[in-house]
């Protein structure tokens, strides 16, 4: 807790409060509790292939925040749909239900959770990727948000809303993308040298 008084801050730029919230809860579990400011920043978001959706918001939100920068962007793809409506999702969450809806008549249910976090100090965007399969159900469970009530993890029988949250952020997208950055930093520890020290916290 100390040290990070003492470091520079990175700016997490989102419009999501549940979402950073799970970032920091993932990466305390992590033993990286890196010091992140939430930016409420507005941006356009590039319709591309994910990972490329993050690294240019990333890029744009490193040049307006001028420091320090991640960003998440999460897609749910649906194997019927040919993996629409991915980056798009949030678009498609006017109902509850509308994502088993969507399924009706198809008979693969099948989804993947897609995170992408993107992390810059400056340079070029650096991306990381996690994915958590799973399948389209009929809604249930009242924690999480999004749509977490219609998305049942494969090997568990819980929604992500019906389970506990420390479950969810084990298992998640988002977990896996977080551990993949957070391998990254401890091999890159010089990249956070004008933000903090992280030998101090692991
Ligand atoms: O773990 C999750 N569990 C359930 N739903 C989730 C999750 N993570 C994102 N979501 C939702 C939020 C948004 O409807 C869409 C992703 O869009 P996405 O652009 O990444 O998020 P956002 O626009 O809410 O916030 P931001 O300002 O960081 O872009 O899927
Ligand atoms: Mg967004």
């Amino acid at each position: 807790m100390a040290s990070s008084l003492e470091c520079d801050v990175i700016r997490f730029v989102t419009g999501n409060g549940q979402k950073i919230a799970e970032v920091e809860e993932i990466l305390d579990e992590l033993g990286l509790p890196l010091p992140l400011v939430r930016t409420n920043l507005d941006l356009d978001e590039l319709q591309a292939e994910p990972r490329r959706i993050a690294a240019e918001k990333c890029e744009v939100a490193a040049r307006t925040t001028l420091g320090p920068t991640m960003v998440d962007d999460t897609s749910l793809c649906l194997e019927a749909l040919g993996d629409m409506p991915g980056p798009f999702i949030k678009w498609f969450q006017t109902r509850d239900d509308v994502l088993p809806r969507m399924l009706d008549g198809f008979e693969s249910k099948r989804a993947v959770a897609l995170c992408c976090v993107a992390f810059s100090n400056g340079g070029p965007p650096v991306v990381f990727e996690g994915r958590c399969e799973g399948t389209i159900v009929e809604p249930r469970g009242e924690r999480g948000f999004g749509w977490d009530r219609c998305f049942q993890p494969d090997g568990s029988d819980l929604t992500f809303a019906e389970m506990p949250v420390r479950h969810k952020n084990k298992i998640s997208h988002r977990a896996n993308a977080l551990r993949s950055l957070a391998a990254y930093l401890r091999a890159n520890p010089d990249l956070l040298d004008d933000i903090c020290d992280i030998s101090q916290k692991s």
